[in-house]
């Protein structure tokens, strides 16, 4: 179960700087639709980028990720190999619920030091690496593939194949020939799924499925976020959180704080400032027009950033929208206990470590608002696969309908390419050498 607690963006709560939702919800319920049924009705068009919506029914696909996990039943190191949407997403989800019995890596940068650390601490006969890229060309995830390759032939000769599996496009480019050349095992990103959207498909369920996470549930839980995004506007919860997105940015809200009270969803918000930056920083509109939509979604953690962030969230500049993750129940509880001579800490004793952090959750956002911050929350009844998928499933949702109300291609990323160059033609990458003389005479060499 999911709901939205949006009582402290209430403009009778804290004035000018909240919102009526009722009155909102009504004064745009024509643009919502539009939104909703401008994206359901393109989402069977390929050049659109919207099948992650239908990825969470293809079952197929996930029996034959669960049958590959059980046929290789000696893995006991897996080491995933991508970057951005390529990693973040089973990172989050790996962090909420993984519990082994295999060990899970990610290597999603290429400093030498880590990745020479993680070769030395793995045994290649127990080593399985995942290299994931949908593009089958990002130089982090290829340069870290030739390295783990040769790692893995050096100890193991031929056999290093078995020990490779290859998530890419299904027909575009390096990464799918080079496995049908060498004969690895491979899955498949469909191609109208882009990598931030990618989480429910082998990119994230392969990984996962070696972690033992419920990937049955995750769906379904993916699936019950369509079912909202499909709703009229007063049940749509994303059409919803979109909207709260898009009236605060008006009212100059142009930072997105995105804070979970959970340790365990530490790696949650780095999937998302991925999901909500990427897609909606945005220089050009659909009809062309120069814009510079977005907001900038900043990660932090409760109870953690009370210790160091929320100072300027409360009094700092008026910019910030915060989103807070908040769970109902916790998986596990533990009692504080009380201690002779401490009694000072008396309003603590008996009580638990769950009742702690939900207390300084609602108070902290209650504080907030109280400075006229507006701040609102996901609730979850508690985390577990099924209200994590529907979570992630939901901010997808959110972020293509803030597409929508900006007029913007949510699923491009073309701000990202020429830094991509630039890095060709630092390297001497052949056809890059008329880039690299212009860096030259710019001075970056
Ligand atoms: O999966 P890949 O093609 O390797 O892409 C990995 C990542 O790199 C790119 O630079 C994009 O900005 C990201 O959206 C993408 O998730």
């Amino acid at each position: 179960m999911l709901r939205l607690d949006l009582s402290n963006l209430d403009s009778r709560r804290i004035g000018s700087q909240g919102i009526d939702l009722e009155q909102a919800l009504r004064a745009h319920k024509k643009r919502l639709e539009a939104a909703r049924d401008a994206l359901w009705g393109r989402k069977g068009d390929p050049a659109e980028f919207l099948g992650w919506i239908d990825v969470p029914e293809d079952t197929q696909t996930l029996r034959k990720v669960l049958r590959y996990r059980e046929a290789n039943a000696w893995v006991e190191d897996l080491v995933v190999l991508g970057i951005g949407g390529s990693a973040l997403g089973a990172q989050a989800v790996n962090a909420a619920l993984g519990k082994g019995p295999v060990r899970l890596h990610f290597v999603d940068n290429v400093e030498p030091e880590p990745i020479l650390e993680l070769l030395r601490s793995l045994e290649p006969r127990k080593t399985l690496v995942n290299v994931i890229s949908k593009s089958g060309s990002t130089a982090e995830t290829m340069a870290a593939f030739l390295a783990f390759r040769r790692w893995l032939e050096e100890a193991l000769g031929q056999d290093w194949k078995r020990h490779v599996v290859v998530t890419t496009d299904p027909a575009r480019g390096i990464l799918r020939p080079y496995a049908q050349a060498e004969g690895l095992p491979a899955f498949e990103v469909p191609p109208a799924v882009g990598g931030r959207f990618s989480v429910t498909c082998p990119v994230g369920t392969l990984p996962l499925a070696f972690v033992g996470v419920d990937l049955e549930a995750l769906l379904a839980g993916c699936r019950k976020a369509n079912e909202t995004a499909q709703a009229q506007v007063e049940a749509n919860l994303p059409a919803q959180s979109a909207l709260v997105h898009h009236l605060l940015s008006q009212k100059g809200k142009s930072v997105n704080v995105f804070m979970p009270y959970s340790t365990r969803l530490r790696y949650l918000p780095d999937w998302f400032v991925q999901l909500h930056d990427e897609s909606l920083g945005k220089a050009i509109d659909r009809e062309g027009k120069v814009v510079h939509t977005g907001t900038t979604a900043v990660r932090a953690i409760g109870t953690t950033d009370q210790h160091a962030q929320v100072q300027l969230f409360r009094e700092g500049p008026h910019d910030k929208l915060i989103t807070f993750v908040r769970l109902e129940k916790p998986t596990e509880d533990l009692k504080i206990p009380a201690v002779a001579g401490l009694e000072a800490l008396d309003y603590l004793f008996g009580r638990s470590f769950f009742e702690l952090l939900d207390a300084e959750a609602k108070a902290t956002a209650h504080a907030l608002a109280k400075a006229h911050q507006p701040n609102f929350a996901f609730v979850l009844e508690r985390l577990d696969a099924y209200t994590l998928g529907w979570l992630m499933q939901h901010l997808m949702w959110q972020t293509a309908f803030l597409g929508e109300l900006w007029n913007i291609n949510a699923f491009d990323q073309p701000g990202v390419e020429l830094g991509k160059e630039y890095t060709y033609a630092l390297m001497g990458r052949r056809g890059y050498e008329k880039l690299a003389a212009e860096l030259k005479a710019e001075g970056v060499e």
